[in-house]
């Protein structure tokens, strides 16, 4: 599957430093000077869940196994960088790959730190970034918009749909809003958007990256993002990266001491990766036995023969139905023996949605 979250921001704004602490490695160098990352690292990251901990209790289960999700610690950008600056166009490849952005900004004061405009405000610094992703999305459709059109007018159908809704972006991103605004008017227009990879088409999650004794309350800058993204239907988290870099390289028993006093029940990290799963509209199935409890990765509106494709192809090949238990009958019927019993588990065939939660057992035939 591979879904991906791109870390964005400007540079030395603690997007290694958030990095490291979700792969709980030092795998990205991070450190006090601008431009420090150049070439893009990429991790993969157990989504926590208590409801998978919850299964593997009552099954029994030797072994857990999380769902992944990507995070790509990608180069800082700075004003220009859609014109060369920086380390230019090169970065901007590396966020076209990603499926959603986490837009880190510095609502940390430091003095020792350095801020590359000299000042701490991270309203400013995230609409120096979306510019910069606008500009380079306007360059793009300026190429490919005319060419559409011409093709459209020769009689070409499917290039005419792609430069209508691809000639309004281009118009809405000329008025400084992200083609995320965009409202495709049927599928085929919904494709073609999706197909585009614009970058300010992608879905944002803030990050307020904040000092590390306001973990727990935000700060006044956090406040004004949070604002911001409300405004613009977007997501916003408060963590400090700092924090969270040194809570991941302590031992997992002593975590839930160290959190509590900062007046946390949680990491800061389990609430980013959580909002990167919604923000990708993803679901979570899970397969239950006494050797493993395991969850799975699925797209919203994904249905039982391609979740059973996600654990292998022949299950989805020789897909005959999914036995199906909700999470809450497995709980409170105290397993699948239970739920059997009390009439809970479902047959559910080829056209089945799979929802948030399912305990699926697969039956297939090769
Ligand atoms: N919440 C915080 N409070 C204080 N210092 C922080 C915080 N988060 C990160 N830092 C510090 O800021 C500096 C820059 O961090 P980092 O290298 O992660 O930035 P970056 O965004 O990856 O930069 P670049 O774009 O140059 O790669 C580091 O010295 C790091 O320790
Ligand atoms: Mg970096």
């Amino acid at each position: 599957m591979g879904f991906k979250c791109g870390i964005v921001g400007l540079p030395n704004v603690g997007k290694s430093t958030l990095f490291n602490a979700l792969t709980e490695t030092a795998a990205a160098a991070a450190a006090n000077f601008p431009f420090c990352t150049i070439e893009p690292n990429v991790g993969q990251v157990p989504v926590p869940d208590p409801r998978l901990y919850k299964l593997a209790e009552i099954a029994g289960s030797q072994k857990v196994i999380e769902t992944q999700l990507a995070f790509v610690d990608i180069a800082g950008l700075v004003r220009g960088a859609s014109k060369g600056e920086g380390l230019g166009n090169q970065f901007l490849g590396n966020i076209r790959e990603v499926d959603a952005i986490v837009h880190v900004l510095r609502c940390f004061e430091n003095g020792d730190i350095t801020h590359v405009d000299g000042r701490v405000d991270p309203i400013a610094d995230a609409e120096t970034v979306e510019t910069e992703l606008m500009l380079s999305d306007i360059e793009s459709l300026e190429r490919r918009v005319p060419a559409l059109v011409k093709k459209g007018q020769g009689g070409d159908k499917e290039a005419k749909v792609a430069g209508a809704v691809l000639g309004r972006a281009l118009d809405v991103l000329k008025e400084g809003k992200p083609a995320r605004m965009v409202e495709a008017k049927d599928e085929e227009e919904a494709r073609v958007l999706a197909q585009a990879q614009l970058l300010t088409a992608k879905p944002v999650l803030y990050v307020c990256n904040v000092g590390e004794g306001e973990a727990a309350t935000g700060n006044a800058l956090s406040e004004k993002v949070a604002a911001k993204a409300k405004a613009e239907g977007a997501a916003s988290v408060v963590i400090s990266a700092a924090i969270e870099a040194e809570i991941s390289q302590m031992d997992p028993t002593d975590r839930p001491d160290f959190l509590a006093d900062l007046g946390l029940t949680e990491t800061g990290l389990a609430r980013v990766i959580r909002a990167g799963y919604d923000l990708l509209h993803l679901i979570t199935f899970f397969t239950v036995g006494p050797k493993e409890a395991r969850a799975w990765t699925v797209e919203k509106g994904a249905t039982a023969p391609n979740a059973a494709g996600v654990i292998h192809t022949d299950f989805e090949k020789g897909f005959i139905r999914a036995e199906t238990i909700a999470y809450d009958d497995f709980v409170s019927l105290g397993g699948e023996h239970g739920a059997k019993e009390a009439g809970k588990l479902r047959l559910e065939g080829k056209e089945y949605l799979v929802k948030d939660g399912d305990v699926l057992h697969f039956r297939f035939n090769v």
